[in-house]
C-alpha cells in the first residue's frame, strides 16, 4: 500500500534512485496556514549526511510545492509536495543486482514481482520517508492549531537505555545534539557507541519514545481503528520498525490490577487519572492523558563487511559490504515517528469532525 489515512489521507511516491519522492495530501482542510519553512526544519532533521553517524549520502531535501497551497493556506484540493533526488550513486548497487542483501527487502521484492530497482532499494528505501515527513508537517501544523504537541526522542541505543521517565526530561533539549537524545550526558554515550560501531564496520539498533501531548479527548475508532492500533500501524509501517509498545506496554503484565488501574479524579472543568499507565487511551480512544509509546528500531541490514548470501539462482556468494548507509537509524528516525503521529492524530481529529462526534462528551464533565 502507497497510501496512509482515511480523511486525512496521503499518498508517497518515489524511488530511492529516482528523480525525486514527494507525497500527495488529500483531505487537509481549506484555509489552514501553512509555514513551508516548518515543513523544511522537518525535512533538514530527517536527511542524510547530517554528521559522522549517519549515511554520508547528501541531499538537501528541498521540497517543492506543486499544489494545494495558494497564498500560504491550504485550498482544500490535494497537496503535492515534491523532493528531488540529487545524489543517487547508483554503481554502488551494481554487484547486488542480482543478489540479495540479509534482511533487507531485495528477496521479498524479487520474489514478489518476479523483478526489483536494486538502486538503493529502490522503492524499500527509507528514502521513502522523506514523503512521510513532508506530509507529517502539514499536519503538525493542523495539530497545532488546537495545541496539540508532539514530541519524540531517542531513549535507547543499543544496550544504553535512559531510564529517566519522559516527564522529567525536558523534550525541548532533543535537537540539541546529533543523537537526538535530551539527556546530554546519555546523548555523548550513545554517540560514541554508534561510531565505534561503525568503525567496526557493524550497525546497531535502537528506540525512540514518542510522547503526545494535549491531545483531545475521543480520538480514536472504538472497534476495529482503535487509536492505539493506528499508532501501532504507522509506527510498524516505518523501515526497520520491529516493536511497538504504548502505555505501560510490556512491562504492565508484572503489575497487580490493583496498580495497573489508573484511577480517576477531577480536576477543575475536567476528569483526569492520577497515573497513566493506560496510555492515554482507553478502549482505543483518547483520555485526554499524554499518549506515550516506545518504537524499537532493529539493526541496518547492510553492513560494511562480507556477509554470505545467495542469488537470484540460489547459489551461494558474497554480498560485500559498499555504498553510504546509516549505522544506526534512530538519530533520523525521530522525526519520522513524530510525523506518524501527527498522521496518525489529524486523520482521527477529522474523522470526528465528520462523524460531528459528542462535543459535551469531548469536554469530559457534563455541565451542571
Ligand atoms: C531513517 C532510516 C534510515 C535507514 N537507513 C538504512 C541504510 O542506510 N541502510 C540499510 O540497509 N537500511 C536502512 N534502513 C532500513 C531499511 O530501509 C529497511 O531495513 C528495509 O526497508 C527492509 O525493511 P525491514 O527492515 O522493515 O524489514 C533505514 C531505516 C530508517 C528508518
Ligand atoms: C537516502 C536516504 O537514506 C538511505 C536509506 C537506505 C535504506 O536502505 O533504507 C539506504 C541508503 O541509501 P543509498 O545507498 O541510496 O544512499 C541510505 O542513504 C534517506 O534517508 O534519504
Amino acid at each position: 500500500m502507497n497510501t496512509y489515512g482515511h480523511t486525512f489521507r496521503i499518498s508517497t511516491y518515489g524511488e530511492s534512485h529516482g528523480p525525486a519522492v514527494g507525497a500527495v495530501i488529500d483531505g487537509c482542510p481549506a484555509g489552514l496556514p501553512i509555514d513551508l519553512s516548518l515543513i523544511q526544519y522537518e525535512l533538514d532533521r530527517r536527511k542524510p549526511g547530517q554528521s559522522r553517524i549517519t549515511t554520508q549520502r547528501r541531499e538537501p531535501d528541498e521540497f517543492e510545492v506543486l499544489s494545494g497551497i495558494f497564498e500560504g493556506k491550504t485550498t482544500g484540493m490535494p497537496i503535492h509536495l515534491m523532493i528531488r533526488n540529487t545524489d543517487a550513486r547508483s554503481k554502488d548497487y551494481s554487484h547486488i543486482a542480482d543478489k540479495f542483501r540479509p534482511s533487507h527487502a531485495d528477496f521479498t521484492y524479487q520474489q514478489k514481482w518476479g523483478f526489483r530497482d536494486y538502486r538503493g532499494g529502490g522503492r524499500s528505501s527509507a528514502r521513502e520517508t522523506a514523503a512521510r515527513v513532508a506530509a507529517g508537517a502539514v499536519a503538525k501544523q493542523l495539530l497545532a492549531t488546537m495545541g496539540v504537541e508532539i514530541y519524540a526522542y531517542v531513549s535507547q541505543v543499543g544496550p544504553l537505555r535512559l531510564e529517566t521517565p519522559y516527564q522529567e526530561l525536558d523534550l525541548r533539549q532533543t535537537d540539541t545534539n546529533a543523537v537526538r537524545c535530551p539527556d546530554a550526558a546519555m546523548a555523548e554515550k550513545m554517540y560514541d557507541f554508534i561510531d565505534e560501531t561503525r568503525k567496526k564496520q557493524d550497525t546497531v539498533g535502537g528506540v525512540v519514545s514518542g510522547v503526545l501531548r494535549n491531545v483531545p479527548v475521543g480520538l480514536g475508532e472504538p472497534v476495529f481503528d482503535k487509536l492505539h492500533a493506528e499508532l501501532g500501524k504507522a509506527m510498524l509501517s516505518i523501515n526497520a520498525v520491529k516493536g511497538f509498545e504504548y502505555g505501560s506496554g510490556f512491562q504492565g503484565v508484572e503489575m497487580y490490577g490493583s496498580q495497573h488501574n489508573d484511577i480517576f479524579y477531577r480536576d477543575g472543568e475536567r476528569v483526569r487519572t492520577r497515573t497513566n499507565h493506560s496510555g492515554g487511551v482507553q478502549g482505543g480512544i483518547s483520555n485526554g492523558e499524554d499518549i506515550y509509546f516506545r518504537v524499537a528500531f532493529k539493526p541496518v541490514a547492510t553492513l560494511m563487511q562480507d556477509q554470505p548470501s545467495v542469488n537470484q539462482e540460489g547459489e551461494d556468494v558474497t554480498v560485500s559490504g559498499k555504498g553510504r548507509h546509516d549505522p544506526c537509524v534512530v538519530p533520523r528516525a525521530v522525526p519520522i515517528v513524530e510525523a506518524m503521529s501527527a498522521l496518525v492524530l489529524a486523520d482521527f481529529y477529522l474523522r470526528n469532525q465528520a462523524c460531528q462526534p459528542n462535543l459535551a462528551a469531548q469536554s469530559a464533565v457534563a455541565s451542571e
